[in-house]
């Protein structure tokens, strides 16, 4: 689903990725582990097609990244990769169901494919009394399931999660470690996680550890 062969990545004269080597299939939950600026989220942002390396090469769903032009860049990642950050991130001035619907409105989809998506997913993630809510009406968990729906709304191959509980009580977190566990299952939904969460790495199908610019399987 996902392979990344030799990334490096440097910022100035700080070499940050030196031939990092990276690969995840459908069904799966992969972990990234490491210490504070070793290059997980760099990492995160190239696999997830945000950034750019300086060289390597990046195939996702047997496309190659490199190959794409203009705003063929931007579609690719708006219909196959998901994103969840620490903070969520969601707008403010919109409820829940529009911010997850948010994917779906760039990506042009249909309105009733649009309400079909967005009602299911309020019901798997235990969101459907609180569709009309905005962020400052929920609770921290609750926010941080309406992105973890917005990432799912376009059925992403991918979902990439940078610190996904760093900001939950440990309860909310086990919660939403344990959605991520069900949607793997139920979903096939592919995860590649980026966690000082020992927990969350623990469940994970793999773990690999960013250290001196390379990845290490653990
Ligand atoms: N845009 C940038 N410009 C310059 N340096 C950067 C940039 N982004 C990251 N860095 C540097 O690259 C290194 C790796 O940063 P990165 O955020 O990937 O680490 P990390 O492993 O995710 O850390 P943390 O666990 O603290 O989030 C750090 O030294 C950081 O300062």
């Amino acid at each position: 689903m996902l392979t990344a062969k030799n990334i490096y990545k440097s910022y100035d004269d700080l070499q940050v990725l030196s031939g990092v080597d990276f690969s995840v299939n459908a069904a799966k939950l992969s972990a990234i582990v490491g210490p504070s600026g070793a290059g997980k989220s760099t990492l995160l942002h190239i696999l997830g097609t945000l950034d750019q390396s300086d060289s390597g090469t990046l195939i996702i769903n047997n496309k190659n990244i490199g190959d794409f032009r203009g705003d063929e860049l931007a579609n690719f990642r708006n219909n196959t990769i998901g994103f969840i950050f620490q903070f969520h991130n969601l707008l403010p001035e919109f409820t829940a169901e529009e911010n997850i619907c948010i994917p779906a409105y760039i990506a042009k989809k249909n309105k009733r494919e649009i309400g079909k998506r967005v009602e299911e997913l309020l019901k798997v993630l235990g969101l459907s009394n609180r569709a009309s809510h905005k962020p400052a009406q929920l609770s921290g968990g609750e926010q941080q399931r309406v992105a973890v729906a917005r990432a799912l709304m376009n059925d992403p191959a991918i979902v990439f999660a940078d610190e996904p509980s760093g900001n939950l009580d440990s309860k909310n977190a086990d919660e939403l470690h344990h959605l991520f566990l069900n949607l793997r299952d139920e979903l096939g939904q592919a995860f590649v996680i980026v966690t000082h969460n020992q927990e969350l790495s623990a469940m994970a199908d793999e773990r690999h550890e960013m250290k001196d610019g390379k990845l290490i399987k653990l």
